[in-house]
C-alpha cells in the first residue's frame, strides 16, 4: 500500500519540514538530487564505472534547482555535463539560485533553445524543467525542446531521459499533459469531423525512461496519461516521513505494514478489524492472523446475482462465479423463466431461482439471508429492468450495480441517486460514467489548459458524493471513491500492467468479486478496493491468454499466495 499525494500536499509536507527548523530547503534539494543520481546508477549500473555525457535541462523553479544538484554530483563523478537553463537566472527561487551559483563557480550554463540543445548528442538527458509547480502548458523553447525530445523531428530520446518528479508538462495531480488553449476556446470552431480542435501537447506518449519522484508518488504518475509518459517511476526518500500527516492515522501506527503496490490514496484509515477478527487495512485488504475455524457457509453470506434473459445469461454467471470463488458462502442466480434452462445447464455449485419481474424479486428478497445483490451484467435495457433496480434498492441490501443497471438511468440519473444508499457500489466504465455523470465526464474530457487539471480522481470523488455511495470508475487506472472523500487508485500500470485484463466479461467478474466480499461482510469501500486489487492480481498471475472465465479460477492461488481471506 502506497500513499499517493497531490502536488499541494507535497508542498505542504515540505513546508512543514522546513518550518520545523530540522531541515532546510537546501538540504531537501541536495537529497533530491542525490536520489536522482542514485536512481540513475540503479537503472544503468554500467555507468558507475563509465562516466557519460549528460545534458541537464533546468527550469525556473526548484525542479531546476534539483537539476543543478544532479549536474554537480554527476560532474563530480567525472561525467561531461552540459547545463541548459530555461528562464531568468535572477528570478530563480533562493535554493535553486544557490545551486545555480555553486555550479556557475566552475562551470557554464547555456540558455535553453532547441538549436543549442540539438548541437551535440548526450548519453543521458535530465529533464528538470518543471515538477510539482507546473501550472500551465509548456511554452516557447521549453515546448520546442520537449516536443523535439519526444520525437517531433523523428528522433527518439525516450530511452535516455530521466525526468525529475515528472516529465515536464505532466500535471502531477491529474496525470494529464497540459495543452495550449485550443483556438476554439470561447469561439468554437469545429473541424471537418465535427470535433473541436485541441491545443498542442509537447508529448503524448512515453517521454522518459525513468521518472524519479520524492517521498511519495503523486496521483499523476498513476492516472490518465501519467503511466504512458513516465517510463517507470522510482520514489526516493528525502527524509520527510515524520511530516507526512496521514489523516485518521495515529502517529506511530504502521499503516504501511501491508504494502500493496501502486494503490491507495488520499490519507489513510487506521487498521480496523472485522467481526471475525482478520485485520483489514485502510485498503480493505483482509489478512488473517490465523485461519478462521468458525467459517461456515451461512456466516459468509448469500449473494443474489440477477441474470439477463434468454441468450444473455453469461455475464451474470461470470459475476456469480466470481462471488463464489472470492468467498461468498452461497450464491444464487435469479433468472427469468425464459433463461432458466440455459442457466441450469451451466450452474452447479451456484444455485438457481426463477424470478420474473419486480414482484417476484420482492418476494425473493423477503428471505433476509440474501445479504447482497448484484445486478447489471447482461441484465438488458428493457423497460421492466428499471423496476428490478428500484426493487433491490428499496430492499436496502448491500448492492452492486454494474453495466445495464447503470445505463438504464441514462439521462435520468437523479431517479437513481434518490434511491441509492450507502451500502451500494457502482462500477461504471468510462461510457457508463458519462451516462450517469455527463457534466463530470465533460469536465474530465475537456482540454486541460491549466494546472492542477480536473482528474479522474476528482471526478470519481464528486460522483461518489453525488450518488451517496461508493463509485468504482474502471480502467487500467481504476479510481474508487466513497462519499466521504476517501479515495484509492488501483493501478494496472508499470509492474502491474496486465493489458490482457481488458477482455470481454472481465468487468462482470469484478462486480462478482465485490459482491462476494460484501457478502462476507466487508464494507463497500473495502470490498471495492480489495476486489479491484485481486482482479489485477488474478490477471497478472494468469498472464496473457486470459479470458474472463479464468479470473475466478485464479482466485484460490492468489489468495494462497497473499495468505488472505482464509
Ligand atoms: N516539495 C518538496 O518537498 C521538494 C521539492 N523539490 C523540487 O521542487 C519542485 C517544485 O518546485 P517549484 O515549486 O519551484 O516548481 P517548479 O520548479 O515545478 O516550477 C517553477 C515555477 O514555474 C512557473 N511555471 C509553471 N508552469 C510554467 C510554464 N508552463 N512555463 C513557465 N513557467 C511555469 C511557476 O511559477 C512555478 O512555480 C519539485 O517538483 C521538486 O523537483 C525538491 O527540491 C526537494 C523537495
Ligand atoms: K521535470
Amino acid at each position: 500500500m502506497t500513499e499517493l499525494l497531490t502536488a499541494a500536499q507535497m508542498r505542504a509536507i515540505e513546508q512543514a519540514a522546513i518550518a520545523s527548523g530540522e531541515v532546510t530547503g537546501l538540504e531537501l534539494m541536495e537529497r533530491a538530487g542525490q536520489g536522482v543520481v542514485e536512481a540513475i546508477f540503479e537503472e544503468w549500473p554500467e555507468y558507475e564505472s563509465a562516466p557519460q555525457s549528460v545534458a541537464v535541462l533546468c527550469g525556473p523553479g526548484n525542479n531546476g534547482g534539483d537539476g543543478f544538484v544532479v549536474a554537480r554530483l554527476l560532474a563530480g563523478k567525472g561525467w561531461t555535463v552540459k547545463v541548459f537553463l530555461y528562464g531568468d537566472p535572477d528570478k530563480l527561487p533562493a535554493d535553486a539560485r544557490t545551486n545555480y551559483e555553486i555550479w556557475l563557480a566552475d562551470n557554464q550554463v547555456e540558455e535553453l533553445t532547441e538549436r543549442a540543445f540539438r548541437k551535440e548528442p548526450y548519453s543521458l538527458h535530465i529533464d528538470a524543467l518543471f515538477g510539482t509547480g507546473l501550472s500551465r502548458p509548456l511554452e516557447g523553447e521549453a515546448f520546442n525542446v520537449a516536443s523535439h525530445m519526444s520525437g517531433r523531428n523523428g528522433d527518439d530520446y525516450s530511452d535516455s531521459v530521466v525526468a525529475i518528479d515528472a516529465p515536464s508538462g505532466l500535471c502531477l495531480d491529474s496525470g494529464t499533459v497540459l495543452e495550449e488553449a485550443p483556438p476554439s476556446l470561447g469561439h468554437p470552431i469545429f473541424d471537418q469531423q465535427g470535433q473541436e480542435p485541441r491545443g498542442r501537447k509537447p508529448f503524448q506518449d512515453r517521454f522518459a525512461a525513468l521518472t524519479v519522484t520524492f517521498d511519495s508518488p503523486k496521483f499523476g504518475h498513476f492516472v490518465n496519461e501519467g503511466p504512458s509518459v513516465c517510463g517507470q517511476v522510482v520514489v526516493k526518500d528525502i527524509g520527510l516521513e515524520q511530516w507526512r500527516v496521514l489523516k485518521g492515522t495515529k502517529p506511530g501506527t504502521p499503516p504501511r505494514s501491508l504494502r500493496l503496490p501502486h494503490s491507495v490514496l488520499l490519507g489513510e484509515r487506521p487498521l480496523v478489524k472485522d467481526r471475525r477478527k482478520p485485520w483489514i487495512s485502510r485498503f480493505g485488504f483482509v489478512r488473517c492472523k490465523k485461519a478462521s475455524t468458525k467459517g461456515h457457509k451461512y456466516t459468509h453470506g448469500h449473494a443474489l446475482v440477477l441474470s439477463g434473459g434468454h441468450g444473455k445469461t453469461g455475464a451474470a454467471r461470470l459475476a456469480a462465479r466470481g462471488a463464489l470463488r472470492i468467498g461468498a458462502g452461497l450464491v444464487t442466480v435469479g433468472a427469468p423463466r425464459a433463461a432458466m434452462m440455459e442457466n441450469a445447464c451451466q450452474l452447479t455449485a451456484i444455485m438457481l431461482r426463477q424470478m420474473d419481474g419486480a414482484d417476484e424479486l420482492r418476494t425473493l428478497l423477503q428471505d433476509s439471508r440474501f445479504n447482497v445483490v448484484c445486478l447489471g451484467p447482461g441484465l438488458g435495457l428493457a423497460a421492466d429492468r428499471e423496476g428490478l433496480v428500484l426493487e433491490v434498492l428499496q430492499a436496502n441490501r448491500a448492492t452492486v450495480l454494474d453495466a445495464d443497471a447503470l445505463t438504464q438511468f441514462e439521462d435520468r440519473a437523479e431517479a437513481l441517486f434518490e434511491v441509492l444508499h450507502e451500502n451500494c457500489v457502482l462500477t461504471p466504465h468510462g461510457g457508463e460514467f458519462a451516462r450517469l455523470f455527463p457534466d463530470l465526464a465533460e469536465k474530465l474530457n475537456a482540454p486541460a489548459t491549466t494546472g492542477p487539471a480536473y482528474s479522474k480522481v476528482d471526478a470519481t470523488r464528486e460522483a461518489a458524493k453525488r450518488a451517496g455511495c461508493v463509485v468504482l470508475f474502471k480502467g487500467p487506472d481504476t479510481v474508487i471513491a466513497a462519499p466521504n472523500g476517501l479515495c484509492s487508485v488501483n493501478s494496472a500500470h508499470y509492474d502491474r500492467s496486465a493489458p490482457w485484463l481488458a477482455t470481454a466479461g472481465s468487468g462482470d467478474v469484478l462486480a462478482g468479486f465485490i459482491t462476494g466480499l460484501m457478502a462476507r461482510g466487508l464494507d463497500p469501500m473495502q470490498a471495492a478496493e480489495t476486489a479491484a486489487y485481486l482482479h489485477v492480481e488474478c490477471a497478472l498471475d494468469f498472464g496473457p491468454g486470459l479470458i474472463a472465465e479464468d479470473l475466478p479460477e485464479q482466485i484460490p492461488a492468489v489468495l494462497r499466495r497473499l495468505d488472505v481471506l482464509r
